[in-house]
């Protein structure tokens, strides 16, 4: 039987001069493309619709606010009493100035897995068994094993990661960062640090899983713009191991 099926285009286009291959693979369910520098591997409906929708109410599931009728831009996230994740809206130092994130976030793991991000030192929560579930598939696809996992919850398009690379020192030399993703499609761009003008841009769709490894944290930035037009929310999950 013929594993690879190289009439499966690929949902978004990358520009020729940076594509070494990319073909389907029918039983990772999703394209290896290998790039300038790098390596994915994208799967843009990983986890059904139904699964999908099961995971966005239980991440978001609490007993006290119906995360689809609160004005969370009103609401601070550390007054909710959260069922399954304990979401918080970090502040950051930037040019001496404390500001909030542009967006919720989680961080969970194995008990010594504490992980410097942003300039903040985050002691993870213990796992769960949605985490614990979603973190299996993903190990199994990506033949790698995670100790943590960040949750960035973006409200709504007003939210946003900026340029960045995940390249803090105890992810290793090539960390293997792969990426779950729930809700409202996003735009995920990537660009060359050595050439800003070189990028292309990955959309991330309710379900997918986006997996970046070999050298590509040493070669590319990636970010998820705002996107004022975008009203729906959004969930992102990226395992990591920390070393
Ligand atoms: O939301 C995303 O797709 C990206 C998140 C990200 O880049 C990060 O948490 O480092
Ligand atoms: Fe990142």
């Amino acid at each position: 039987m013929n594993l690879f099926d190289d009439n499966i285009q690929l949902p978004f286009s990358l520009p020729k001069e940076i594509v070494n291959s990319y073909c389907f693979d029918k039983e990772l369910n999703g394209f290896i493309i290998s790039i300038q520098n790098g390596y994915l591997f994208y799967s843009p409906n990983f986890f059904s619709t139904e699964i999908g929708n099961r995971f966005m109410s239980y991440l978001l599931a609490s007993n006290t606010h119906e995360w689809n009728k609160e004005n969370w831009r009103e609401t601070n996230p550390s007054e909710v009493s959260w069922t399954n994740i304990d979401w918080r809206h970090d502040k950051i130092k930037m040019f001496g100035k404390t500001v909030l994130l542009p967006r919720f976030s989680a961080w969970y793991g194995d008990k010594d897995s504490s992980y410097t991000y942003s300039g903040l030192n985050l002691q993870p929560n213990e796992w769960n068994d949605g985490l614990l579930y979603i973190k299996n598939k993903i190990e199994e696809v990506a033949q790698a094993k995670f100790n943590s996992v960040l949750l960035n919850w973006y409200r709504d398009g007003q939210d946003y990661i900026s340029w960045h690379t995940d390249s803090e020192k105890d992810l290793g030399i090539n960390p293997v960062i792969a990426s779950a993703n729930f809700g409202v499609t996003r735009r995920f761009v990537l660009r060359r640090i050595d050439d800003h003008s070189i990028k292309f841009e990955i959309p991330l769709p309710h379900g997918s899983l986006l997996i970046m490894k070999e050298d590509l944290q040493h070669f590319w930035q990636h970010q998820v713009p705002k996107e004022s037009k975008v009203k729906g929310t959004r969930i992102n999950l990226t395992f990591r191991n920390i070393l």
